[in-house]
């Protein structure tokens, strides 16, 4: 599955942040978003993954295909790591996870209620919900907070297994993550030129 961008112009409280994006991520491809903190990165991702609409332009992916991680990790504190990825893996159509509890090295918290782990453990735990979605494009919003220089490259290891099995990446990332292997875009140059404020911004709803 091909995601591309075309004529892309996004906005943020009604207000555009980045216009004239184009690019196209393929199969077995990682592409990392760069450039400075609030120029847009984050609306982006959430235009891309379908939570909200460009104001020009085109994503032409289906949003079912796609695998959003967000900053928040969305787990369930009162459940286990495994019922939170049991729970996961249902609501994705999808039995197996003990790939995805391997990949992030969390066999030995597999009893623990999420809400008792730190704060790294959880940002594997979340990481590792992407492997029980079975979705092809994986785009991911700064993915590496709070993890350790190990962590890094398990989810580095992650995403490259993910690529060598047809999957995709895109990642808004402030480090290295030692993939070498990816693409780079820097979004700065793409700033969108001040505009006015476009009428009934709806985004309010995702503070
Ligand atoms: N509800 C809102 N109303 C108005 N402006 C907003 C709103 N939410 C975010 N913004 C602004 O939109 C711009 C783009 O924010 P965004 O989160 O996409 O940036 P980013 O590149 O992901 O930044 P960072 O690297 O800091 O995570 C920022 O300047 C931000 O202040």
């Amino acid at each position: 599955m091909i995601l591309s961008v075309q004529d892309l112009t996004i906005t943020r409280g009604g207000i555009p942040v980045l216009e004239g994006l184009n690019f196209a991520l393929e199969p077995g491809r990682a592409l990392v978003l760069r450039g400075p903190n609030g120029v847009g990165k984050t609306t982006l991702l959430r235009t891309v993954a379908g939570l909200q609409p460009p104001l020009e332009g085109r994503v032409d992916c289906p949003p079912e295909t796609i695998a959003y991680a967000a900053h928040s990790d969305g787990l369930k504190a009162m459940l286990s790591v495994t019922e939170n990825l049991r729970f996961w893996a249902d609501v994705f159509g999808q039995k197996d996870i003990s790939a995805a509890i391997s990949a992030f090295d969390l066999e030995a918290l597999a009893d623990r209620m999420a809400g008792t782990l730190s704060a790294g453990q959880k940002r594997r735990l979340g990481l590792a919900r992407l492997l029980v979605t079975g979705r092809p494009i994986w785009v991911l919003d700064e993915p590496t907070v709070s993890l350790d220089t190990a962590s890094v490259q398990m989810f580095a290891e992650a995403v490259r297994a993910h690529l060598k099995g047809g999957g995709s990446a895109l990642i808004a990332t402030h480090i290295d993550l030692g993939l070498e292997e990816a693409d780079v875009f820097d979004v700065g140059p793409f700033r969108a030129k001040p505009r006015a404020a476009q009428a009934g911004a709806f985004d309010e709803g995702f503070l």
